[in-house]
């Protein structure tokens, strides 16, 4: 970490000729893909089967457990305590915040949040969270950009949803569309950004090259998060012989 990095300017907007801008523009079709899924599809409708619901409620929030711990390890790798308030109030945001989404999804299903908790991880929740995790033992850059497109993918389907739909409080999702799409935009990921491009800009070529595949890597991944719900994904293969 040189000392330019930590004179990155938090809060400011993301610039188009920053490398996220480059990530972007180079990954749109997997932010498209994401939008196209049928479980965000479903969300959209409002047709989604409950248990597929479900699936992806008990999955994320263990998700969101290890996103936290990410936010450890980025506390750890701070270079000075602009960095440690920025993961200090990150982590507020999940812990406070983020499980109302959940709750509008358990309300949906006619189920308690409590009950909505499951142990075991699906495999591909299991590899997104190590692949997050591993990413924490490279450099700050690489974390970051690993952790990236989770908000940036969830915030962009929100604001498009809102936009286009306009849907109203009626809708059975309403409270998860408004959250993404309005409480959680613009700040959360603008800020990361702003945060990811400081960084990209003092890392050589080799880290750089690491932050594209750490970022290309998460944005599959939160697509086949999607379809882990949408396939109500577990380890076993086959059903149990009796
Ligand atoms: C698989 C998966 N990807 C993204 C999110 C959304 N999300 C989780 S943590 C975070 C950072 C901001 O607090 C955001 C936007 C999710 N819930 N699950």
């Amino acid at each position: 970490m040189t000392s330019a990095s930590t004179e990155t300017t938090f809060g400011a907007e993301p610039g188009e000729a920053g490398f996220t801008a480059g990530l972007g523009k180079r990954h749109a079709h997997l932010f498209e893909e994401f939008w196209e899924h049928p479980f965000l599809a479903g969300l959209r409708d409002g047709t989604l089967a409950k248990e597929k619901v479900l699936h992806y409620v008990g999955q994320d929030n263990q998700y969101l457990t290890a996103y936290l711990r990410c936010y450890g390890l980025g506390m750890a790798l701070s270079p000075d305590r602009r960095w440690m308030r920025h993961f200090h109030d990150s982590a507020a945001f999940i812990l406070d915040d983020e499980t109302h989404p959940h709750h509008v999804m358990c309300d949906y299903a006619g189920v308690a949040y409590e009950d909505a908790q499951v142990e075991r991880l699906a495999p591909t929740a299991q590899a997104y969270i190590n692949h997050m995790m591993a990413a924490g033992r490279d450099s700050l850059g690489v974390l970051l950009a690993a952790l990236l497109p989770c908000p940036w993918t969830y915030t962009w389907a929100g604001a498009r949803f809102l936009a286009e739909a306009r849907p109203g409080p009626e809708h059975p999702f309403y409270g998860w569309w408004e959250f993404y799409g309005t409480r959680a935009t613009g700040g959360v990921t603008d800020r990361l950004r702003v945060l990811v491009d400081g960084l990209a800009e003092d890392a050589g070529a080799a880290e750089r090259a690491r932050m594209e595949r750490a970022f290309e890597d998460s944005c599959h991944y939160e697509i086949r998060f999607w379809e882990m719900a949408w396939t109500l994904e577990d380890w076993p293969l086959r059903p149990r012989p009796a």
